[in-house]
């Protein structure tokens, strides 16, 4: 992947997101309750736990997308108090599966990333299109910029989602499963997209991810949640353990040092012929 001319820049770095005390109850069954994390600036956070954990849902608490109590605070500034488009230029949000409208192009979808800078009256300047063209053009979808939304792969629409998120030029990146539907090569393609942006620019990560060996090769720190709580938080090697793999997801790995000295986390079959548990 070359280097495009025009870089994705954030305005201005954060130093600090922190959540405090975080509940979320859904159709009246708590969800979420007194979740905390804190990333430094310019952090790769993972977020990791089994299904219907409450991974998504607090990503959505964060951005303001469900009622929650507690505390969201960017640069120890109240997340709430801010006005949509002054918390649009702080944080994007990538969702798992948004619905996406199918007659949009590409192009047209993407530059939504851009409405927090476009005024009530105005049009989108030639700043926007350039941001815009220049993300297409990293996520390997400049060929696409003109396709309607409707006719799009199931990997090809998570880029164009991702994509729009970095129009947004928001220092704080919220991503809800980002690779699931990549293949091989378009999963080291974004996440090292997300990387190199993460270095250059100062952006702050913060992601769900299922796949525990790519949350370790790119994560700084890691957040298992576990029934809607805490329950481990710190360095990737203190969270992708045996022991809390095993006590969380129920299964059984194997978690190795890979070449670069990062976490790899296999998967071990039960032995064929072992005696079922009594
Ligand atoms: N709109 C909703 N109304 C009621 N319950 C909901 C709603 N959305 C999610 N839930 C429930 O909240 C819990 C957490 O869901 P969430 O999607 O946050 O989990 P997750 O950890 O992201 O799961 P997965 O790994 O399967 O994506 C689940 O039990 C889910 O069924």
């Amino acid at each position: 992947m070359s280097a495009p001319p025009n870089p994705v820049n954030p305005v201005n770095p954060v130093n600090t997101v922190e959540v405090r005390d975080l509940g979320v109850s859904l159709d009246g069954r708590p969800v979420l309750s007194g979740v905390g994390l804190s990333a430094r600036g310019g952090e790769w956070l993972a977020v990791i736990g089994p299904n219907g954990a409450g991974k998504s849902t607090l990503l959505r608490a964060m951005m303001g997308l469900v009622e929650a109590s507690g505390e969201v605070l960017v640069d120890g500034v109240p997340a709430r108090g801010l006005g949509p488009r002054r918390r649009a230029r702080l944080m994007a949000y990538a969702p798992q599966d948004p619905l996406l409208p199918p007659h949009l192009t590409v192009f047209e979808y993407a530059m939504l990333g851009r409405t927090p800078y476009i005024s009530y009256l105005g049009r989108e300047s030639r700043s926007d299109r350039s941001v815009t063209g220049s993300v297409l053009e990293r996520l390997d979808l400049a060929a696409l910029a003109d396709r309607p939304l409707g006719n799009l792969s199931g990997g090809e629409r998570q880029r164009v989602v991702l994509a729009r998120a970095l129009a947004q030029q928001a220092p704080v990146l919220l991503l809800d499963e980002p690779t699931t539907a990549l293949d091989l090569g378009h999963q080291q393609q974004v996440l090292e997209l997300v990387d190199r942006l993460r270095l250059a620019d100062g952006l702050t990560v913060i992601t769900t991810i299922h796949d525990l060996s790519l949350a370790g090769q790119y994560a700084d720190a890691m957040l298992l949640l576990a029934r809607g709580a805490l329950a481990a938080a710190g360095p990737v090697a203190d969270v992708l353990t045996e022991p809390l793999l095993a006590r969380h997801f129920g299964a059984r790995v194997r978690v190795d040092t890979g070449p670069d000295g990062r976490p790899l986390v296999n998967l071990v079959r039960p032995r064929q012929d072992a005696p079922e548990p009594a």
